[in-house]
């Protein structure tokens, strides 16, 4: 049989998988067909969409190992015929950066330079619309600068430098430089010409200023020539105009939902924190878990479906292991910071499969690290793209063995993410 092979034309590599359907939503919304893939898929591609983001879950893990992972997203990427590929890592540039450990995204974007044979590339996580911005090479979070933003004291990737530049230039053996605001500000030609400027300079990689989304609409045309984008998910607004892709309402449209409804929680960012509380304050049915049980041997994940089961016709439960910060940094004294993290992943994890195995269909999961770990336990290959909840926060659809052959809703929400009244809401624009 002679198979036309689909060609797409932007290949992205995701180093998790909240921040790959953040990236996807602004690809669908500024106009393109997307699908997400959870890892690398074994076979060509089969449906005809515009971009593929390939989630990785290679934020937190050795260098090398990302490194090898993004490699071969880039080769199965290259085999569908994409023509740009962008490298999406955090909107808050989290990278493991203590010590010996230089962090992922510097290395990464070596690697893809190489074998891309590209001299040049961007890195800029600014993204507005979720008040993520970047004045003068420095990353704010709303008002304050990154490392005064809660970002110092996450779990794994605790951000003391605001300093793109210097943070990025610590990960690189190239050079890095900035393109400012005021060149920005100047349009595409001031920027194309920018980095010719920094390319006779050395520079092989710059931080490109952005404080609204039309500083990343203005820049859009002078990023078509690089082959590879480096960047948080809001430089995505403009790519698909250089596609020639218009924005549209037809990308989002998912089966209707249907099932019972669940939240399950690993993020301990402020912003979980506060939609924990608030689901709480207002009367939902929520469990919380406890690491040192579980790291005694109890059976948590037994006495939570148990606990699950009779509720979950009354409207949806939340699972947390949410806690502030202090209450992090103790558990992570007794149980070490990688072996507690991989530990609550894990029971979130089950927990997610256990809720989904007793008729929950539409779930939203809290956590870049523990979507991943949902993503994996629920054996999910692929998701599409539907409406947003929040910017950043789309609902997916996808199939998973546990959910049988209706498939079911899913939401991969970034720990930092969405409003007060998330848990709630994401249910109503589900309805
Ligand atoms: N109570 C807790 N104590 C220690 N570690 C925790 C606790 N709750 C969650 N974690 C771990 O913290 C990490 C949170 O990361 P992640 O899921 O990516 O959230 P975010 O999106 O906020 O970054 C995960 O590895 C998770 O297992
Ligand atoms: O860019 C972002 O902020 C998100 O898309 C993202 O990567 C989220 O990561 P987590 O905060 O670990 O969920």
């Amino acid at each position: 049989m002679n198979v036309t092979q689909k060609k797409i034309l932007l290949g992205c590599i995701a180093d998790d998988f909240t921040g790959a359907t953040d990236l996807a939503n602004n690809l669908v919304r500024a106009g393109m067909r997307v699908v997400q893939t959870i890892g690398v898929p074994a076979e060509p591609l089969a449906a005809d969409v515009d971009a593929v983001v390939v989630a990785l879950k290679s934020r937190t893990i050795a260098a090398a190992e990302a490194v090898s992972q993004s490699l071969a997203a880039l080769r199965w990427l290259q085999e569908q015929g994409a023509r740009q590929f962008y490298f999406k890592y955090c909107s808050t540039f989290d990278s493991l950066f203590s010590g010996e450990v230089r962090g992922n995204i510097g290395p990464v974007t070596e690697a893809l330079m190489d074998a891309l044979g590209t001299d040049f590339t961007i890195a800029t996580p600014a993204f507005p619309d979720n008040k993520r911005t970047v004045f003068k090479g420095y990353l704010f979070v709303g008002d304050v600068l990154l490392s005064e933003s809660g970002m110092q004291n996450h779990p794994l990737t605790p951000m003391t430098d605001p300093n793109l530049v210097r943070v990025m230039q610590a990960q690189c053996q190239r050079k890095v430089g900035l393109i400012d605001h005021a060149v920005v500000a100047r349009g595409a030609d001031a920027v194309t010409q920018r980095i010719e400027g920094l390319k006779a300079e050395g520079v092989s990689i710059a931080v490109v200023d952005a404080v609204s989304n039309d500083d990343l609409v203005r820049m859009g045309p002078a990023l078509a020539a690089l082959p590879l984008l480096t960047a948080g998910s809001g430089v995505a607004i403009a790519l698909p105009a250089n596609f020639g892709l218009e924005p549209s309402s037809q990308a989002g449209a998912l089966p209707p939902a249907k099932g019972l409804r669940a939240i399950v929680s690993g993020s301990c960012s402020l912003a979980t924190n506060g939609q924990v509380r608030h689901f709480i304050e207002n009367g939902g049915a929520a469990m919380a878990l406890d690491p040192l049980r579980i790291a005694a041997g109890a059976d948590v994940v037994g006495e939570v479906l148990a606990w699950a089961g009779p509720l979950l016709a009354n409207g949806p439960v939340l699972v947390y292991s949410t806690a502030q910060s202090d209450a992090v940094k103790s558990v992570q004294s007794r149980l070490g910071v990688e072996e507690a993290g991989a530990m609550v992943e894990r029971t979130v994890a089950a927990i997610a499969r256990g809720l989904v195995e007793q008729g929950v269909r539409q779930l939203v999961v809290a956590g870049g690290e523990t979507s991943g770990a949902c993503v994996q336990a629920l054996q999910i290959a692929q998701m599409q793209i539907g409406s947003q909840i929040d910017p950043g926060v789309p609902w997916c659809h996808a199939h998973s063995p546990a959910a049988g052959a209706e498939g079911l809703h899913v939401t991969l929400k970034s720990g930092n993410f969405g409003g007060e009244d998330f848990f709630t809401r994401a249910f109503e624009v589900l309805a």
